[in-house]
């Protein structure tokens, strides 16, 4: 038995996207999480998990819808990234079938400044619900984890009703992310905040599981985005055991793990970390930075490698009257920076143990 035995081929719904990461959950194995900005690295992305017989996560920042529909456009309302978010999801619905593989599609985190963004998004996935009975993207994330417990719970409570009536899976975050984020600067918070206790992710479960099973936890356990020479903030993913037992306590010990929980931060980790989370019931990973550097090398390796072959539109080393337009063609040298970003994503996948899972 495989993922292709429990979800289909495509963009999944709410639903089946609870019913993958339980499957990963229970096979011990995890499906990372891709922050894409264009279709090339989208492709790229399905292209890995094709070829490594994988699911694959596909997300979308703030930042990153607005430069899907592009950076010349005002962005003062969110319209960009609401715009740009819609047209990448539209865009991985009509490719993902022909490569195979099982996508959530998933945008990330949404800061309370950044609702709007997050309001335009889920008037796409209504309006398209009412056209397919599924909703547009599988999955969004709310972050107000800047904010106090008690209204990031109410605004995910008030938000995930709206979600749960499209059929859409909500990712919530819990204790702060540090580094940046979407211009959210979180290189100088608290310590403790930097790591979750297992009350408050008991007391998050509470509250959403009444509406309904498909959400997940993004609990901080020292997470850090981008990648930094290492510093005092260490990741602890052992922590995360904590959460889980104290969650199958209050549930009457019947589930041993009951919670989904995410790892955010994942460039840079160490196969141990990885490992430890997997084992504590991490099913979702999120790689941006690592992933970013790998598609910037192909394109820097083809640059150094053509050097004399990119100077001018006629002329190039061997010959004054020879033409480069096999050399400047984007689809060339982007083309290089695809290859490498999908040997980066297959060993992700190789990290979590997501490997001819279908
Ligand atoms: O958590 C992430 C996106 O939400 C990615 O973090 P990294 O850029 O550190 O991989
Ligand atoms: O939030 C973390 C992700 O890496 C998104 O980053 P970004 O805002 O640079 O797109
Ligand atoms: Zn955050
Ligand atoms: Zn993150």
């Amino acid at each position: 038995m495989g993922v292709l035995d429990i979800v289909p081929a495509g963009v999944l719904s709410g639903d089946e996207t609870r019913k993958l990461f339980e499957y990963a959950k229970e096979n011990k194995f995890a499906i990372p999480a891709i922050n894409v900005t264009s279709s090339s690295t989208a492709n790229a992305v399905l292209e890995a998990a094709r070829d490594a017989k994988s699911p694959i996560i596909i997300q979308v920042s703030q930042g990153g819808s607005a430069y899907f529909a592009g950076k010349g456009l005002a962005n003062d309302k969110q319209q960009a990234s609401i715009a740009g978010a819609t047209a990448a999801a539209h865009h991985v619905r009509t490719v993902a079938k022909a490569y195979g593989v099982p996508v959530v599609l998933h945008s990330d985190h949404c800061a309370k400044k950044l609702l709007p963004w997050f309001d335009g998004m889920l008037e796409a996935d209504e309006a398209y619900f009412k056209e397919h009975q599924e909703p547009l993207f599988s999955s969004h994330m709310l972050d107000l984890s800047e904010e106090s417990k008690e209204e990031n719970i109410a605004t995910c409570v008030k938000y995930f009703k709206r979600m749960a009536a499209v059929g859409l899976f909500l990712e919530m975050e819990i204790g702060i992310t540090g580094g940046e984020e979407d211009g959210v600067d979180n290189t100088s918070v608290d310590n403790a905040s930097l790591y979750t206790q297992p009350e408050d992710v008991y007391e998050i479960h509470d509250a959403l599981s009444k509406i309904s099973p498909n959400f997940s936890i993004a609990a901080a356990f020292g997470n850090v985005h981008g990648v930094y020479k290492p510093g005092n903030v260490k990741l602890h993913p052992e922590l995360l055991e904590k959460h889980q037992k104290h969650a199958s306590e209050k549930l009457g010990g019947k589930v041993e793990k009951p919670l989904y929980l995410v790892f955010h931060g994942g460039s840079g980790s160490s196969k141990e970390e990885i490992n430890t989370a997997v084992a504590n019931g991490v099913v979702k990973m999120n790689v941006d930075t690592d992933t970013q550097f790998a598609y910037m090398l192909g394109i820097r390796d083809f640059m150094e490698g053509k050097k004399g072959y990119i100077q001018t539109q006629v002329g190039n080393p061997e010959g004054a009257d020879k033409p480069n337009k096999k050399y400047y063609d984007p689809r060339v040298w982007v083309r290089e920076g695809e290859k490498t970003l999908v040997t980066r994503v297959k060993e992700a996948c190789a990290d979590l143990g997501n490997i001819n899972r279908l």
